[in-house]
């Protein structure tokens, strides 16, 4: 009898990962007791990261009439996007959700995507472009020294395979990369969500977002498997960085 082929889904894509049959079986044994994949499965969500984000927005609010402007930066396949469409439209904003991934994808309806490396210059030029033009079109004035974003998201996450750096030092290398696009371009007052990974600079990295944002937050959401050293920091209120007196320098050495 001809082995069943499993679908290309991104546990399969995520399979190719496992050398041996062992590790593939301890690994499917694991994601078949997951009720979060179980629910994947019959919902409308691109992959179980929809969940960790309905979670963290269930207890922080963060789709609200002032996110308009968002970055959903690590975007592939989409899920946050579509919770962030779905909570917004729930409350009748208007919203322009740009989503950056190095890797190609399809974008979620009434959303736009670009494949860019978010770790570059170029992207970053790119992002600003889109929400420059979105809100030249929508008349709406930028803040500050001409910021645009109202909200950014991260779940990037490095490949394991290719980055040649640890999770955590990988990891640590594209949040500096998202906070320095907050640096630059979210709003005075306006929230970022990372992913992060557990690791010996995470600490730093919290104090470095406490001097962006008056109020940072750890979070595990249950939907976060245990065993993963995967967690979301939340950097709340940024602060006016002009007004503040914190240098680019001082952030990013
Ligand atoms: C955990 S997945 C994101 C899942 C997504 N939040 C969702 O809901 O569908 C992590 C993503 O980070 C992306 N990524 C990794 N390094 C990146 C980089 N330098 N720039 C942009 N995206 C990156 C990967 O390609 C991958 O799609």
């Amino acid at each position: 009898m001809r082995p069943t082929r499993l679908p290309m889904t991104h546990t399969s894509l995520h399979l190719r990962r496992f050398k041996s049959d062992k590790r593939i079986n301890s690994f499917l044994n694991r994601v078949q007791g997951d009720s979060f994949v179980s629910e994947r499965k019959t919902s409308l969500y691109k992959s179980r990261a929809a969940f960790k984000l309905l979670e963290i927005d269930a207890a922080h609010r963060l789709f609200n009439k002032n996110t308009r402007n968002i970055a959903d930066l690590g975007f592939a396949p989409g899920a946050w996007t579509q919770v962030a469409v779905q909570r917004l439209e729930a409350q009748k904003v208007a919203y322009n959700i740009l989503g950056v991934d190095i890797n190609p994808a399809s974008p979620v309806r009434g959303c736009h995507y670009i494949q860019g490396d978010v770790t570059k210059k170029s992207t970053h030029a790119r992002i600003v472009e889109f929400f420059k033009n979105r809100d030249e079109r929508d008349k709406v004035e930028s803040a500050g020294d001409g910021q645009h974003l109202d909200f950014i998201m991260s779940d990037m996450m490095v490949n394991a395979m290719g980055s040649g750096l640890s999770d955590h030092d990988g990891n640590m290398y594209l949040c500096s990369a998202a906070l320095l696009l907050a640096y630059n371009q979210l709003k005075p007052g306006c929230n970022i969500l990372l992913k992060v990974w557990l690791g010996q600079e995470l600490e730093e990295f919290v104090d470095r977002m406490k001097l962006m944002f008056a109020h940072v937050n750890t979070i595990k959401p249950k939907a976060s498997r245990s065993i993963l050293s995967e967690l979301y920091v939340l950097g709340k209120k940024k602060y006016d960085m002009k007004e503040r007196g914190v240098t680019i320098e001082q952030l990013f050495g």
